[in-house]
């Protein structure tokens, strides 16, 4: 870790922001969540931006490990428009995304009374963080939902390395570098002044294998064009389908590996079909969370759609993405999925409450979601078969 980096200052903006208090009279600053493995070039890409002649006036998050091996010493500091660090927040218990919930609301809130002095937040994970939690927490956080919304989450990904930190695999385990693709908006392949055409050729073949609709772009120090990693709206209140699926730019998904269950025509580069639904979900008893997440792993993994007499039926669509937040037992739960790979964990901190339980999925061929839904719904015994 870089004990010396500098904490980028807050860029003055001369100019009147785009984007931001826009045609749609939305006032809330977006978050735009940077992440990727240890030396990727994430900080450098923070750099660029904040040095870019881009109008907009950013302020920096960043969270990292402090250079002992104090496993408590986890920090989030807030710079200032002063660009000294404002606020170092303790996580007691290393878990980012609580400390985003607990210390790390009041560090924003802190920042956001300086509102009208910045329109973009950036926040930095630290190359071991799994951004999964990081962003539910911001796109589900209804305390800060009327300042600020999760924009999307850029992942940097080195060239010459990116692909042995993917395929680093132990059973039952998912490792960062894949966790962080999975919640990519947008991938940044960094460093391509010291990889191969063939190192580049089977990085690109390994990320389109594991998010295969992420738009991903070749970088050398971080430099893209802004309108690629900023203003995305990817988690728009689960009403937007990302922009990771309609982007003009997205690269063809044609030939990535098919599950043979799938029975429909694929229907790459006509986007039109890619839809969302969402169902509403009442606070789960602990055996309807282990129902959901049966559902979920069949679902995600075998395509079939269980239903409530156990019998399967083949989905005849395609899940892209799923997420959720809901409540199980008292305690709140965080869904995140991206394609094949899924989590359903207890958001630690007990504090949470979630009034309104739900999970969004998105898929090809999913029309309104019904036939899904529906299953969903029976096998939970939210309605009755
Ligand atoms: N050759 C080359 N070096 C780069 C490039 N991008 C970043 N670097 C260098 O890679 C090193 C790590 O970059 P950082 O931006 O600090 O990486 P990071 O992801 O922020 O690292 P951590 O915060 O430690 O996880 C620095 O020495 C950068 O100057 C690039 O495109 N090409
Ligand atoms: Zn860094």
């Amino acid at each position: 870790m870089e004990q010396d980096e500098e904490i980028p200052e807050l860029v003055e903006a001369p100019l009147e922001a785009p984007g931001t208090t826009g045609d749609d009279g939305d006032s809330r600053v977006p978050l735009t969540i940077l992440t990727g493995y240890l030396g990727a070039g994430k900080t450098t890409l923070l750099n660029y931006i904040l040095t870019e002649n881009h109008g907009r006036r950013i302020a920096v998050i960043m969270n990292e490990f402090a250079d002992t091996a104090d496993i408590e010493s986890r920090t989030i500091n807030v710079s200032s428009d002063t660009g000294l660090t404002e606020e170092v927040l303790e996580l007691a218990n290393g878990c980012l995304c609580c400390s985003v919930k607990d210390s790390g609301a009041a560090a924003i809130e802190k920042l956001m009374r300086k509102k009208g002095k910045f329109d973009y937040i950036l926040l930095e994970t630290t190359g071991v963080a799994d951004p999964g939690p990081i962003a539910a927490m911001f796109w589900q956080n209804e305390e800060l939902a009327s300042d600020i919304y999760l924009d999307g989450v850029v992942c940097v990904i080195d060239s010459v390395f990116g692909a042995r930190q993917l395929e680093e695999r132990r059973e039952g385990w998912i490792n960062e570098g894949l966790r962080q693709l999975a919640c990519a908006d947008v991938v940044l392949v960094n460093k391509t002044d010291l990889a191969t055409p063939s190192q580049l050729a089977s990085l690109d073949a390994l990320i389109a294998e594991i998010n295969p609709t992420v738009p991903r772009f070749s970088t050398q120090m971080g430099m893209v064009n802004l309108d690629q990693i900023l203003g995305l709206r990817a988690y728009e209140r689960f009403s937007m389908i990302p922009t990771a699926f309609v982007s003009t730019d997205a690269p063809c998904d044609d030939d990535h590996d098919h599950d043979p269950s799938h029975s429909h025509p694929h229907p790459s580069g006509h986007l039109d079909d890619v839809s969302s639904c969402v169902l509403a979900l009442p606070s789960l008893t602990v055996d309807q969370l282990s129902r959901l997440d049966e559902f979920i792993r069949s679902l995600l993994w075998d395509n079939v759609l269980l239903r409530a007499d156990a019998s399967e039926l083949t989905a005849d669509f395609e899940i892209l993405r799923c997420k959720g937040l809901f409540a199980s037992d008292g305690k709140p739960f965080v869904l995140q999925g991206v394609r094949n790979i899924y989590d359903i964990n207890a958001v630690q901190g007990d504090d949470m409450t979630v009034p309104n339980g739900k999970i969004a999925f998105i898929g090809r061929g999913l029309g309104d979601g019904h036939v899904l839904i529906e299953c969903l719904q029976r096998y939970l015994n939210i309605i009755s078969s």
